[in-house]
């Protein structure tokens, strides 16, 4: 057995301490002490050198001039790089950032604000642990900065996992002296798209820059926090992506898009939190698929159209006051739904939406009211039955649900985890944000239910493919805006539309323009009642003229 004394006297022991074996103690002369120690301060300066290329040759560049030239000689060459900084910041400022002004300020922050007090924080944040009688510190590898945060790689010690980190990401933000602060286990960001002629070599760099590195943890932390101004409204793309629709501001001044292809959508939000700029946002951002007949889109709001009557125009079906109406809208939805099953069965996996098979969103405002608020239990179990077979089944087929809701208790939704994407304003309970976002959401930084007064339309999101959680800031709109964007997007006109309103809201009709006829494959309505409808619809259009 070996054992090591706290004094670092080793000391070998056969089974119970009969033969102790003491190594003898060499006395070294000082001078070959002092030349030890050269020999390694040297051989670890090199080695720093190695590593800081271009820190080593600007620092010899400015001790080669100023040995040839004197403070004024260094005057010319600091000018020519600050006028050339200035130009490239005017000309293109986040390639500044990403190659200058980024690795600069992280150095800097690097050696004069987190080296300073690593020690004291990992130890106070309880990330330190003890071996062998020495204390070990996660190693801080490097920081890089942008416009509006710091990004901090660290090497776990050896035994430590993300979750460590996460669990006391408050912590962290506070001792670093911020507000805000994410670990992520992966890099934050993805690998930029490489196209002409080198970019075969930067994608074999971005391939070793991104790659896969389990001993390392990244922890962003808020430095500015750009997400205290209001958002504008973002232009309105003419043809939607539907992978990437333009909805937020993310902490890192970049745009949150929101992939809403094949997937359902929950909001949960307290009340006055800014579900609204959510919704708003992504019908702003579909407006242009709505206005050329590419999207639908079905809405519900239930608080008798305080929400959604100003952008009437750009729906397609648009319930308010009668819950049956709703109840209805929703079956029509899952109808639509089985027609699609049954026609694209075998065909295609997945629907693309085109201008005859439009891709339909069910936009719910408050979906407590339909699911458990509702008095009348017949209709409230009609509305739960579509909704579940909605949610099921009616991703794949292009009729998706995007829903808003203060509380999200199981009670309240019973079908919460058929949303795969979810979005936490603010809310007023801890446990609240794990049912949202899912369990553990809130240790790993969704602070969601300490959200300050002025954060409306601020909430997290779950990037796609990372279990973290990001903050973002919706966009919002006026309601003169929201009136602008109705008039410039309305919906065409659709017979099938039209006959779904009949009787059932006494909201009058908008000005639509009409739609091109949907071939023979699927009217869902007979040619006879097409045939009125259409007639029905150039007359009021010739009476408006
Ligand atoms: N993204 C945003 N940016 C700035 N302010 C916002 C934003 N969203 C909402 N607000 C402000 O918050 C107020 C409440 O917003 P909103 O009505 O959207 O909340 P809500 O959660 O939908 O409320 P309710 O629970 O009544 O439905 C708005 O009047 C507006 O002043």
């Amino acid at each position: 057995m070996i054992g090591r004394r706290p004094r670092g006297q080793v000391v070998m022991t056969t089974g119970g301490d009969f033969v102790v074996f003491r190594p003898k103690r060499f006395e070294l002369p000082v001078w070959a002490v002092i030349l030890g120690l050269l020999a390694r301060w040297t051989g670890k300066a090199v080695w720093w050198c190695l590593r800081h290329p271009i820190a080593t040759t600007s620092t010899g560049f400015v001790i080669a001039v100023y040995i040839d030239y004197g403070w004024s000689g260094l005057l010319v060459p600091l000018v020519l790089a600050g006028a050339g900084s200035a130009v490239w910041r005017w000309k293109h400022e986040p390639s500044w950032w990403t190659w200058l002004a980024g690795p600069l300020l992280g150095r800097f922050r690097q050696a004069f604000v987190y080296r300073r007090v690593w020690r004291e924080a990992m130890t106070l944040c309880g990330l330190a642990n003890t071996y062998d009688h020495q204390t070990v510190l996660p190693e801080l590898l490097s920081v890089r900065s942008d416009p509006a945060l710091d990004v901090l790689t660290i090497r776990m010690v050896r035994g430590q996992t993300p979750t460590d980190f996460q669990r006391v990401t408050a912590n962290l933000a506070y001792a670093f002296g911020r507000r805000y602060a994410r670990v992520y286990s992966e890099r934050p960001d993805d690998a930029p798209t490489r196209t002409g002629r080198w970019a075969w070599l930067l994608r074999l760099v971005d391939r070793m820059r991104f790659r896969d590195r389990p001993t390392v943890v990244y922890l962003v932390l808020v430095r500015t926090d750009a997400l205290r101004t209001i958002v504008p409204p973002f232009p309105v793309p003419a043809v939607p992506d539907f992978s990437a629709l333009p909805l937020a501001r993310r902490e890192d001044l970049r745009t949150w898009c929101l992939h809403l292809l094949a997937t359902h959508v929950l909001v949960g939000g307290a009340t006055r939190r800014g579900k609204g700029s959510v919704l708003w946002s992504l019908v702003r951002s579909l407006a242009g698929g709505v206005a050329s007949g590419l999207v639908r889109l079905w809405v519900i709001d239930p608080k008798g159209g305080m929400e959604f009557a100003l952008g009437r125009p750009m729906f397609a079906r648009f319930a308010c006051k009668s819950f049956e109406a709703m109840a209805d809208l929703l079956d029509e939805a899952v109808a639509m739904m089985r027609e699609r099953q049954t026609r694209l069965a075998g065909n295609v996996r997945v629907h693309t939406p085109t201008v005859t098979d439009p891709l339909v969103v069910v936009v719910i405002d408050e979906m407590a009211a339909l699911t458990a608020y509702l008095q009348d239990a017949e209709l409230r179990k009609r509305i739960a039955a579509s909704l579940g077979m909605l949610l099921s089944q009616g991703a794949g087929v292009g009729v998706l649900v995007v829903a808003a809701l203060q509380d999200p208790r199981k009670e309240v939704l019973p079908f919460r985890d058929l949303f795969p994407t979810r979005i936490a304003l603010g809310l007023t309970e801890e446990s609240q944000v794990d049912m949202i976002l899912g369990d553990g959401a809130r240790d790993r930084g969704a602070l969601a239910d300490q959200m300050p007064r002025w954060a409306k339309g601020v909430g997290y999101v779950i990037l796609d493919g990372t279990p973290e959680p990001m903050r973002v800031r919706f966009s919002y709109l006026t309601d003169e805006q929201i009136r602008d964007m109705a008039r410039e997007y309305p919906a065409p006109a659709d017979a099938a539309d039209i006959l779904a309103q009949v009787g059932r809201e006494t909201a009058t009709e908008p000005v639509r323009v009409p739609l091109p006829r949907r071939p023979a494959a699927g009217p869902l309505i007979p040619d006879t009642l097409l045939n009125l409808l259409n007639r029905d619809t150039d007359n009021r259009g010739g009476e408006r003229q």
